[in-house]
């Protein structure tokens, strides 16, 4: 039996490392230039490699074949056991075995043997995707489980796709029929698209790293050459990818660098292969395929025939410019979409097309392609802008239902009323934050224990003597003054007492904008990591971020319009954002990235916990504003200067919730 321990934390400087990937000179590799290489059965497939296109030509070591089969247990330093089952395949670096715990459920493991992390350069590599990898988490991407280590090797727990990948399917059907390939194209693109959204390129997007899960939809795997961006407008300068789908400004090398257009790219050669049959650039040696792609030399054959939709798309997504290839959004514009799309990929699509696929109605299509966007995370609002979507909703008379109708401190009757989840989305949202910001989520969890250890503990101690020196010295909270619940469609938007103005979005991640500065922050969620935090400014706002920031423009309009305030404002003395909320009948709670807590109440009260717990804000209907150690409020039952409605009852809901988060947080 082999004892596994968890793999060291990974710092910054470490995610970003990719760039070492030491070039392999002149990979040539005829088998890889049919497909993807075959990984089943044993049989070694080719790695993605770094390539120097025009070095001498010498075969590389595979890195996979020093692993060994692992232990027919492997244990994890938690005292989980795997049992290890059947190989399941192998690529240039990994062997991937399934491994079923004690439940009885299945994974995959990608294994990594430690005598192939020679140097610091491939530890580098292991580590990054492990990173990448674990934060990410979509309906169309391989599902990170855990990682642990034995004494020989790696293990990176994934959920397990059993049904091979677009590669093999490609292998036995030949060709792949359009309908098909759009319902593929939407799932892949769902999640380069969320990806992208967290500044992640894949960089080596592949039929053969694409997989189906056990009800065929299609997950993206392998984010060994992934990299994350530091912002938008950086670029990379590796020469990294599989010779057939790589993009020609990554051959362009130190010269042009590349970006997220490289995934654009390989959308456009897998959709060429799948409609095709092999990749548009595909020769004997790699070299002309390099030369192929340096100038997009490739045809449509006639006796393949394709739509002319189809052709215009790939033409578009094949552009040696990268800046003229479709952006992700316009991809889904195109007319080839408007053809017949299925509802799913069946279990047949493996070995055949499906029969009565080329006839599916405009519209049942229509609604069936909508529903993949969907369940892809794709939101397409009819190719209007989102800002104009929310005006119209607010003005219109149907927001009543979308749009609880009271959003904020100080408005109407029906503020508090329950708000139907179904309606409006996900209603508890995690968010953390970057460490380097203010602090860890561990710490942020650490302190809400201590929030509710403390309040309980002085709900004890309130009869005891009190010792002034050791009263908390009280100020006033950074509060959450106004906010706008549009999660069904956006996020939530909120302004802080500071005037800064935030939306937490609905992909968890914030835009935070400063009062009064010419940047605003961007808080790229990560998840179990915390966030990264992007500084622009808002004169040069990155491309792909407008679009949010008038939405958090929009907002600020809106509630500076519509909503009144909590309370007067106060200096901005530290960075603060919301972490989380959630909703129930009596209260919106707000956690704060400072650790902090606000209550409102539906009596329109609000109370504030900090100092973790320590401290007591009372914020009345009319705006006045105290702050108290709480031991002193216990002591009197209430607050000193304006007595507050039920006030030790209100003290005890917001010490249960606390309780709650705390106990949940910790055994999350
Ligand atoms: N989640 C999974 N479920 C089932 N099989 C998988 C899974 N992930 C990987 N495999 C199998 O293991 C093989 C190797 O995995 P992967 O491609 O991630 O390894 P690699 O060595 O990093 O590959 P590459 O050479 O492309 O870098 C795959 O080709 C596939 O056959």
């Amino acid at each position: 039996m082999s004892r596994a321990q968890p793999l060291q934390p990974l710092n910054n400087t470490q995610l970003n490392n990719r760039g070492n990937i030491t070039p392999i000179k002149g990979v040539r590799r005829s088998k890889e230039n049919q497909f993807d290489p075959v990984p089943v059965h044993g049989v070694p497939a080719a790695p993605p490699v770094a390539v120097a296109a025009d070095k001498p030509k010498k075969k590389k070591e595979k890195l996979s074949a020093l692993c060994k089969t692992p232990p027919s247990i492997v244990r994890t330093r938690n005292g989980r056991d795997y049992r290890r089952g059947n190989f399941l395949g192998e690529g240039g670096f990994a062997r991937c075995f399934q491994m079923k715990d004690a439940s009885g459920q299945i994974f995959a493991a990608k294994t990594v043997a430690k005598a192939s992390i020679k140097n610091e350069k491939t530890k580098t590599k292991l580590l990054s995707e492990i990173k990448i990898h674990k934060s990410l988490k979509h309906a169309n991407i391989v599902n990170f489980i855990d990682c642990f280590e034995d004494d020989v090797n790696v293990y990176i727990l994934l959920e397990i796709c059993p049904n091979q990948s677009l590669m093999e399917l490609l292998k036995t059907r030949k060709r792949v029929s359009e309908p098909e390939v759009r319902y593929f194209m939407v799932q892949i693109i769902g999640a380069i698209k969320y990806l992208h959204s967290r500044r992640v390129i894949h960089r080596d997007l592949k039929l053969g790293n694409i997989f189906f899960d056990p009800q065929m939809n299609l997950k993206i795997g392998d984010f060994g050459l992934a990299s994350v961006l530091p912002s938008l407008d950086s670029r990379k300068y590796t020469i990294c990818g599989t010779p057939n789908y790589i993009a020609p400004e990554v051959l362009g090398g130190k010269n042009t660098g590349h970006s997220f257009e490289v995934d654009i790219w390989a959308i456009g050669i897998m959709m060429y292969a799948l409609l095709v049959g092999k990749p548009p650039f595909q020769a004997k040696d790699v070299q002309v395929i390099y030369e192929r792609i340096k100038k997009t030399e490739y045809a449509f054959p006639a006796d393949k025939p394709i739509s002319e939709e189809a052709k215009v798309l790939i033409k578009d997504l094949l552009s040696l410019n990268p800046l003229n290839r479709p952006t992700i959004d316009e991809i889904l514009n195109y007319d080839w979409f408007k053809g017949p799309f299925p509802d799913k990929t069946y279990e047949e699509s493996l070995v055949s097309t499906p029969p009565g696929f080329g006839k599916i109605s405009k519209t049942q299509s229509s609604i069936n392609f909508t529903n993949t966007k969907s369940s892809a995370g794709i939101y397409t609002p009819k190719n209007k802008n989102p800002v104009e979507i929310l005006r119209s909703d607010l003005q219109s008379e149907q927001p009543k239902s979308l749009l609880p109708q009271s959003l904020s401190p100080n408005d109407t009757r029906n503020k508090y009323e329950e708000v139907n989840p179904s309606v409006l989305g996900k209603s508890n949202r995690r968010v953390n934050f970057n460490s380097n910001y203010s602090t860890t989520i561990k710490r942020l969890n650490q302190i809400c224990f201590e929030t509710y250890q403390n309040m309980r503990r002085l709900e004890y101690s309130k009869h005891e003597q009190i010792v002034s020196e050791e009263l908390p010295r009280c100020e006033n909270p950074i509060l959450i003054s106004k906010w706008v619940d549009y999660s069904n469609k956006y996020g939530f938007s909120y302004q802080l007492n500071n005037d800064d103005i935030g939306v937490l979005f609905n992909d968890e991640n914030t835009i935070l904008k400063v009062h009064n500065g010419s940047k605003f922050m961007e808080l790229i969620y990560h998840e179990n990591e915390g966030w990264t935090c992007i500084e622009n400014s808002i004169h040069h706002p990155p491309s792909q971020v407008k679009r949010q920031l008038e939405i958090v423009d929009f907002f600020a309009k809106y509630m500076n319009s519509n909503l009144s305030k909590v309370s007067e404002n106060e200096d901005r003395k530290e960075t603060v954002f919301l972490r989380r909320y959630s909703r129930t009948s009596d209260y919106i709670m707000f956690e704060m990235t400072n650790g902090n807590f606000q209550f409102n109440f539906k009596d329109h009260h609000k109370i504030c916990v900090s100092k973790s717990g320590l401290a007591i804000t009372h914020i009345s209907p009319s705006r006045i504003i105290q702050t108290h150690p709480l031991i002193l409020v216990l002591k009197e039952g209430n607050f000193p200067v304006e007595e507050v409605p039920e006030c030790l009852e209100k003290i005890n809901v917001i010490k249960e919730a606390i309780k709650r988060k705390a106990f949940k947080d910790s055994s999350a």
